[in-house]
């Protein structure tokens, strides 16, 4: 069918394909969490409130622990991947920040409710706990991992149209999903 399918065709599949290979469902899972701090962004851009919030950040984690464990889940190994996607989470917000204060223009002209965004993450945690079960095996695998991990990565990049400063926080999320990397 490849051969047959014009530039139309082919540019609408790309769209819609997941990053690909075994840790393709994990890296769509941190890039729809990366994507959701630029709203983290937009709800505390032009408040009082300031990107990082020590609070919030043990909160996450505390549940991070808890829910690892009755997943079955190595909690250590959970933390420091969530760890991870805090430290993108920032990345991100500290980037957009400094883009929207050179250039007012851009900045988002309605702010949404963190509160609700947090809600959002809440199920991300969820998510994100189910695909690193769900790879558990293959992420104490250096070589294979670091070769899926490439791969899941570049085409999520790719397809998701990440610009550098995305494609920066995803490499800072993905650090440690590699076990013994
Ligand atoms: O909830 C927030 O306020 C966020 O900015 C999100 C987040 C996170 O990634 O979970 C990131 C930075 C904050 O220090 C706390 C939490």
């Amino acid at each position: 069918a490849g051969a047959h399918m014009n530039a139309e065709s082919v540019s609408s599949t790309v769209e819609t394909t997941k990053p690909l290979g075994r840790l393709g469902p994990l890296t769509d899972v941190v890039i729809e969490r990366i994507r959701v701090s630029d709203d983290v962004a937009a709800s505390k851009f032009g408040t009082d409130s300031p990107i990082e919030d020590p609070v919030r950040e043990e909160q996450v984690l505390e549940q991070v622990r808890k829910q690892a464990d009755a997943a079955g889940v190595d909690p250590d190994a959970a933390v420091a991947f969530f760890r991870d996607q805090i430290i993108a989470s920032k990345v991100v917000q500290k980037g957009l920040f400094a883009r929207w204060t050179a250039h007012p223009e851009e900045a988002p002209t309605t702010r949404p409710d963190l509160g609700q965004i947090r809600e959002q993450l809440d199920r991300l945690t969820t998510d994100l706990l189910q695909e690193l079960k769900n790879t558990e095996q293959l992420r104490d695998k250096p070589i294979a991992c670091t070769a899926q991990l490439a791969l899941a990565t570049g085409s999520g990049a790719a397809l998701e149209r990440l610009d550098t400063l995305h494609r920066q926080a995803l490499r800072a999320a993905t650090h440690s999903v590699c076990r013994s990397q």
